[in-house]
């Protein structure tokens, strides 16, 4: 049985919508009075690398923007120069036997919540946005973007291969031909490439106005009946969660296999290496 929670079909746009602030630890949310809409920040330093922890407060913070029916919903990240860094590293590189399957299925289901959320959903990518950066970003209904930042599904640059769910996430937004090459290319887009191929929607110069067009997008919803809206959106993307849902045991053998193969390990290694030297210089 399906688990999105595109499920709780509760009308939303009729709801007050209260303001709420609430923090985990490397998330926040905060609900704008006037607006009922939730702003959720992603606040791990240095780079908001998606680590067990980050993943699990994103899931909680995204449930508890579904209770309490805010009427939609902003990711963001609290680091001025990235949106965030994609999956951290350091979980894949010599992992840990029990934590790498947590962090996988906490993974699935941050994807799960997302990409089926039943809000309205929107990204204000205030900085680099590589790989599960992008995903995140992606999964989401609209984007908007600060100039200067980079973002992209770059998995094969690293020696790693984007599962399917992450391929059917590009292929909501951009065209087919694009996504395959991009994907099989590894390619990170500048910000005015990602506009002009449709991977983000609007260029804002500053974080407030990229998260006012996103409140923006938000409120172009604000008269259609929420029940239509939701099971619209939930028609678009059932059989992309549904094929995750059927096949999320295989999913998660499937990237244990790949991620201990020697050769696998070693690149992220050479890779965590380039990075670390970067920093130094
Ligand atoms: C078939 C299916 C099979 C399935 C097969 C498996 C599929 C897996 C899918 C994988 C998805 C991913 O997201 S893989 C992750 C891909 N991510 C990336 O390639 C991003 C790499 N990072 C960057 O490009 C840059 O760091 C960037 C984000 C632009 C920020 O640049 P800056 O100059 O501001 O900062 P830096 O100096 O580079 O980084 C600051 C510190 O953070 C660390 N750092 C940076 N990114 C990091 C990261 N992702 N994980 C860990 N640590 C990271 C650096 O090493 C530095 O550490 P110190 O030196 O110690 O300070």
């Amino acid at each position: 049985m399906m688990r999105t929670k595109l499920l709780s079909l509760v009308p939303r746009a009729t709801v007050a919508c209260r303001h709420m602030s609430s923090a985990t630890k490397l998330t926040t949310v905060e609900v704008n009075d006037k607006t009922g809409i939730a702003t959720l920040t992603m606040n791990r330093p240095p780079v908001n690398g998606l680590n067990l922890e980050l993943l699990r407060d994103l899931q909680q913070s995204i449930e508890e923007i579904e209770g309490n029916k805010s009427c939609g919903l902003i990711l963001t990240s609290s680091n001025p120069t990235i949106f965030s860094a994609g999956l951290d590293i350091l979980e894949m590189y010599k992992p840990d036997k029990e934590r790498i399957r947590a962090f996988w299925t906490q993974l699935q289901d941050v994807w799960l919540a997302l990409y089926g959320s039943s809000v309205p959903t929107a990204a204000a990518i205030n900085g680099h946005s590589p790989a599960g950066g992008c995903l995140l970003a992606a999964s989401c209904e609209y984007r908007v973007m600060l100039p200067k930042f980079t973002i992209g599904l770059n998995e094969t640059q690293l020696g790693i291969v984007a599962p399917q769910w992450f391929m059917s996430t590009y292929l909501s937004i951009l065209p087919r031909r694009e996504a395959e090459r991009s994907l099989n290319q590894g390619r990170m887009f500048t910000t005015e490439e990602a506009l002009r191929v449709g991977l983000v929607d609007e260029i804002a110069s500053s974080k407030e106005e990229a998260l006012a067009k996103c409140a923006d997008f938000i409120a172009t919803f604000a008269k259609v009946n929420p029940l239509a809206r939701s099971l619209t959106k939930q028609q678009f993307r059932s059989a992309d969660l549904q094929q995750l849902e059927n096949e999320r045991v295989q999913d998660l053998e499937k990237f244990l296999f790949f991620i201990n193969q020697p050769a696998v390990q070693k690149g992220l290694g050479i890779y965590l290496e380039s990075l670390k030297k970067k920093s130094k210089n």
